[in-house]
């Protein structure tokens, strides 16, 4: 059948170089309908992480080596998710093909809608619907009020065209006939939630750096580490992965508000992000703030002297970008692992397309990069936090998980460190919550004492906030999840699309008694390790998205 041949050549290379909907509806070779074409795409587009989920664990592509990864992921969508089924006549190779696996997939498919705790088939849609686009319902724009420039807030709004004070996210959201509005966070001291519509940019108040443009999710990191800590226990701060610097100047904000007297130490590896950090930090008036440009925060010595005061670490590393909200035009659809290659693609973008690419290591596939158009939800691309929001699968993910351990390994071993907050964007528990897992057993965490923070112990807001951490199987042996309801709690996680009106996050905090003794050694801790949770294969030779 042509349709799923047609959207597979579209969605690949072979497709052309155009936007979707020129490689479908220009002069091209596809045979089929191109409203279906458009239709299937689009709609297995939302549910392409969840079919791959399925496809892996039913194991279809081992035994039906006529399939490409693409096509399995796309007649299954007809499969289980079109009233018709599978467009194409009940003998036809293409629908035996799935059809011959019915039993297996339906049970796949039954187990992983139970995981995601729907009831129904249309709960699931629904719920796919949200959790993909989450687009469809109005995104509020979040900024954030910088205390660290003198500014007379109400006359700050006044110079806001029409915009009123609201009291609810809720009334804020609400557009009907142009009306434009904000309120104050329920979560987050300054922060402001602005009607979808509202082209802050362009406000003088932006201009003048008195307004950051960060999303809700993006001010929980500053705000756990250092929302309820004393005075007296806040010494320096590092900010080991800083660029664009929106937690950098938060964390500026809100030291000058205890009337600390430490410095905000900022890493960024990156030469031309290390700019646009340097210049957000003289924007944002932080003076506190001293950028160490092109610093890779893994090369820094815990035992320099330079770091012997300081007690707070913010690690916001590289990760996948699953929880950003963006446009994409060209999908790139997760698909299921194939057997047959030892390189695997894990989207449908092939490697050695035209697109601009990052550098990599070697024997990396070639994802898919989304530089030329960065993705921000802050709508000031300036000021987009992830570099490369990417659909990472297996071997890919395992890497990110291992890189983020490494980095918040790294930062357990500073002296006088007390508490440690680690965040991603990303969605994946491989990246959160088996993080933290990993972390919590690892050698350094365990001879210096370092547990994460627990939600009675969080600042106000957090511990308000509902949206905890996760573990979606429980029954695995082999997962590597093995947090406890408590630990669990600690976790905080914010889900794109939802009533909240952020991007998808995650953060944890983590704490140790310094006064205690417990780490006796006051040294970097280096020489007494022998474990190594951040797994030791080789994931250097690979720079991430950067
Ligand atoms: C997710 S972004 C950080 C966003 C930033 N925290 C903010 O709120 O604006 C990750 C940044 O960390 C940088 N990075 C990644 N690994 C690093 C490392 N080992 N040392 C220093 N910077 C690193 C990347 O270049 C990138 O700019």
């Amino acid at each position: 059948m042509a349709l799923y041949y047609d959207a597979a050549s579209v969605l690949s290379s072979e497709g052309g170089q155009g936007s979707l909907k020129s490689r479908i509806y220009g002069p091209s070779t596809v045979k089929s309908n191109p409203t279906q074409i458009y239709a299937l795409i689009s709609e297995t587009a939302k549910r392409d992480v969840f079919l791959k989920d399925v496809l892996d664990r039913a194991g279809l592509l081992q035994d039906e080596p006529k399939l490409t990864p693409l096509l399995a992921l796309l007649l299954c969508h007809d499969h289980f998710f079109s009233k018709a089924g599978i467009a194409a006549p009940v003998k036809h190779p293409l629908r035996q093909s799935i059809e011959r696996h019915k039993a297996r997939l339906q049970s796949e498919f039954t187990r992983a809608r139970l995981r995601r705790k729907c009831a129904s088939v249309d709960a699931l849609k629904s719920s796919l619907d949200r959790e993909r686009a989450g687009l469809a319902r109005p995104h509020p724009r979040w900024a954030r009020v910088n205390t660290l420039v003198d500014q007379d807030v109400e006359a700050m709004f006044a110079s806001l065209p029409g915009c009123k004070r609201k009291l609810r996210l809720d009334d804020v959201l609400k557009v009907d006939q142009g009306t434009r509005s904000y309120c104050y966070d329920e979560h987050v001291p300054n922060l402001l939630a602005f009607s979808p519509g509202v082209d802050l940019t362009k406000a003088n108040a932006y201009r003048q750096g008195e307004l950051i443009l960060q999303d809700k999710a993006s001010c929980f990191p500053a705000y756990l580490l250092l929302g309820n800590e004393s005075k007296e226990n806040i010494g320096d701060v590092i900010d080991g992965c800083a660029a664009p610097g929106n937690k950098t100047t938060h964390l500026a904000a809100i030291i000058c508000e205890t009337g600390c007297t430490g410095k905000i130490i900022a890493c960024e590896r990156d030469g031309i992000r290390s700019k646009t950090l340097q210049s957000m930090v003289e924007k944002a008036n932080a003076d506190s703030v001293q950028v160490l440009a092109k610093q890779d925060f893994l090369a820094l010595d815990p035992a320099d002297a330079r770091f012997k005061g300081v007690t707070h670490l913010l690690l916001d590393p590289s990760c996948s970008g699953s929880g950003i909200l963006g446009r994409e035009d060209i999908p790139k659809l997760a698909l299921p692992e194939d057997p047959r290659m030892t390189t695997k693609p894990t989207t449908n973008e092939q490697p050695g397309s035209k697109s601009k690419k990052r550098k990599r290591g070697q024997g990396q596939p070639e994802g898919p990069s989304l530089e030329e158009e960065p993705v921000a939800t802050t709508g000031n691309p300036a000021a987009d936090e992830e570099e490369a929001p990417t659909p990472a699968t297996g071997e890919r993910l395992q890497k990110l998980s291992n890189l983020q351990t490494r980095i918040v390994e790294h930062a357990m071993k500073f002296p006088a460190a007390r508490r440690i907050a680690y965040s991603t964007c990303s969605l994946h528990e491989q990246e959160n919550e088996v993080v933290v897992s990993r972390l919590l057993a690892s050698q350094i965490a365990q001879t210096h004492g370092w547990k994460v923070l627990p939600r009675s112990q969080q600042v106000d807001g957090m511990q308000r906030w509902k949206h905890r951490g996760v573990r979606s199987k429980p029954d695995d042996v082999d997962e590597q999840n093995k947090l406890n309801q408590e630990e669990l709690d600690a976790c905080i996680r914010c889900n794109p699309g939802d009533e909240e009106g952020t991007m998808g996050f995650f953060v944890c905090a983590f704490v140790r008694d310094v006064d205690s003794g417990e780490d006796s050694r006051g040294s970097n801790g280096s020489g007494a390790r022998n474990g190594d949770a951040s797994g030791g294969d080789g994931e250097e030779a690979w720079e991430g998205f950067d």
